[in-house]
């Protein structure tokens, strides 16, 4: 045999070593995408592991309904749930009904307390209180972006809501929050910082595949 001979032999050989490394490569991928395509079904027959627990549930639904406050600066919601984790009330911080929110002030700067919201604005808690679909609330828990201060603890005390779970307690060093606490906690009501086990609760519109046209 030639040298030419034997080079042409060895390209054609070598040239069939590389297409058939390359069939590997391609039958490996597609048994990847196989595997990944028969795990995702075997997850379909599954309960999800990734649902919202109880809590992170209210919690947001609380904050869900701070969005509709038209307050500029700070948007309260507040959730009530019976020992059958229903919802038994929802609110947020907004003017009293038939009170236009047009007209009465949003501001909190004003020397003329008449012109500051204070006056006006009904609290998130009060607001759920007064929207309960149940006959009462005794036993509930309440829900809230923001510990309650001490008008929204004689109601909540009232109304016999035996445990509050609050997101920030941030105006805690206010004598409004210590009187609030202490009358909590004489009043037996359990105090319970939420910690959240999701940073992000995110509802995309347009991630949702139900060919929904956005
Ligand atoms: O327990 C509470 C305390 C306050 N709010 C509402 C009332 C106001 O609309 C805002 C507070 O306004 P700032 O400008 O931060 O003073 O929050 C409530 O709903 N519940
Ligand atoms: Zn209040």
């Amino acid at each position: 045999m030639s040298a030419n001979e034997s080079d042409k032999i060895l390209d054609e050989k070598n040239s069939l070593h590389e297409s058939l490394s390359k069939l590997s490569v391609n039958k490996d991928e597609s048994d990847i995408n196989d595997s990944n395509k028969a795990a995702n079904l075997r997850d379909l027959e599954k309960k999800r592991e990734d649902y919202l627990e109880w809590p992170e549930y209210f919690m947001a639904v609380a904050f869900l309904s701070a969005m509709r406050s038209k307050d500029p600066c700070t948007q309260v919601g507040a959730c009530i749930t019976d020992s059958n984790n229903r919802i038994v009330g929802v609110g947020y911080n907004g003017m009293p009904i038939g009170c236009s929110d047009e007209i009465l002030p949003w501001g909190k700067t004003s020397s003329k307390p008449l012109e500051n919201k204070y006056m006006y604005v009904c609290h998130a808690e009060m607001n759920a209180i007064m929207n309960k679909n149940s006959a009462d609330l005794r036993g509930c828990k309440l829900y809230v972006a923001l510990f309650p201060c001490n008008e929204c603890a004689k109601l909540i005390i009232q109304a016999g809501i035996k445990e509050v779970v609050y997101m920030s307690d941030k105006h805690k060093s206010k004598p409004s929050t210590e009187a609030s606490k202490m009358m909590l906690n004489m009043a037996g009501v359990k105090l319970q910082q939420f910690v959240p086990k999701n940073s992000k609760i995110v509802i995309d519109f347009k991630e949702i595949d139900w060919n929904i046209s956005i």
